[in-house]
């Protein structure tokens, strides 16, 4: 992965009317990576892509792009990045093929037909090049919009929720062209409700609310620290209280004392760990079990947490 190709310091939006969208964000993106803003509605995520792509004026702090300070030249980095907005936004009674090829010269690259059919192709749009675009599906329109975002060879590449109201199919599409575009070496920032997506894809992950980045790390990272392994075991009779044995591990007893449950652990594989020396060590106790349960946290399980976290420290 390479060096830094986006660079925001101090970013605030406060729009007509009051509302502060960004509180002070400060991001940097590097080459070639895969970075997935996580959000709950009105997190401010489409406003710090607009941001970047010069389509939200901000009210303080500064956006290198490419090097370039974008107040002063956003035009110049402007080209070098892609967007593919929330909104589906084109002429719907042009023809595919025009809007693509439309999109490529509004970024001042010369005409490529080679490079335009390809990315048709990769987007399963040939075949439809010449329809008018009102005559597709919703699923096709939404590939158009990535056609377009990609028609001028972009370095880096923001996805809007590319995923919101798609089907399975079609989400798996994208997945792929996300893989082929990082093969090619395109950055990525994506916006997503869609943690799995994140799970998937990301290489790092930003948690955004209320106009505030709470967290940004490496996915595996964020796992590693926040991750929780939670053991329910059924117990074959109910216990008064838990073992003296077994009062160092973070145990609880539920439902009356026939249920002991595991919460603890630190994504390190500790968690996994102790279950399994609860596992084998319990009946050697004398406290026998009928059934086991355990799960691992998930990104999504961190991401609530952090958030509701998040709301409780600002409210305090
Ligand atoms: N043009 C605008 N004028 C006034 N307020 C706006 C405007 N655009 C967004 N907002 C407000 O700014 C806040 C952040 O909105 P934004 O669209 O950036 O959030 P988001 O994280 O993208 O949300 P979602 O996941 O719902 O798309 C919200 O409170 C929203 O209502």
């Amino acid at each position: 992965m390479g060096g830094p190709i986006l660079d925001i310091r101090g970013l605030e939006k406060t729009y007509k009317g009051g509302t502060k969208a960004l509180a002070g964000v400060d991001l940097t993106i590097n080459k070639g990576e895969i970075f997935a803003l996580l959000g709950p509605n009105g997190a401010g995520k489409t406003t710090l892509i607009g941001a970047v792509c010069g389509l939200v004026n901000p009210t303080a702090g500064s956006i290198h792009a490419f090097g370039q300070d974008t107040a002063k030249n956003w035009r110049e980095a402007r080209r070098k990045i892609g967007l593919v907005p929330q909104e589906l936004s084109f002429d719907m009674f042009d023809k595919v093929i025009r809007q693509v090829r439309y999109s490529r010269g509004m970024f001042g690259c010369p005409p490529d037909e080679a490079r335009i059919e390809e990315v048709l192709r990769s987007l399963s749009l040939w075949d439809k090049r010449d329809a008018a675009i009102r005559e597709l599906s919703g699923g096709m329109k939404r590939r158009v919009m990535i056609a377009k975002a990609l028609a001028h060879d972009p370095e880096l590449l923001f996805l809007d929720e590319p995923t919101a109201g798609v089907d399975v199919e079609l989400r798996r599409d994208m997945w792929r062209q996300i893989d082929a575009l990082r093969a090619a070496g395109v950055t990525i920032i994506l916006t997503t409700h869609y943690i799995e997506e994140a799970e998937e894809m990301a290489d790092r992950v930003g948690v955004i609310n209320k106009g505030r980045i709470l967290l940004v790390d490496d996915k595996e990272a964020i796992m590693a620290k926040l991750g929780r392994t939670e053991a329910h075991f059924t117990l074959a009779a109910p216990l008064a209280e838990i073992p003296a044995a077994f009062a160092h591990y973070p145990l609880t007893l539920e439902d009356g004392g026939l249920r002991l449950i595991y919460r603890g652990g630190d994504g390190t594989g500790k968690g996994k760990r102790e279950v399994a020396e609860l596992a084998q060590t319990l009946a050697g106790a004398g406290v026998a079990y009928t059934g086991l349960e355990t799960r691992e946290s998930t990104l999504e399980d961190i991401f609530v947490d952090l958030v509701e976290r998040g709301e409780v420290e600002a409210a305090a």
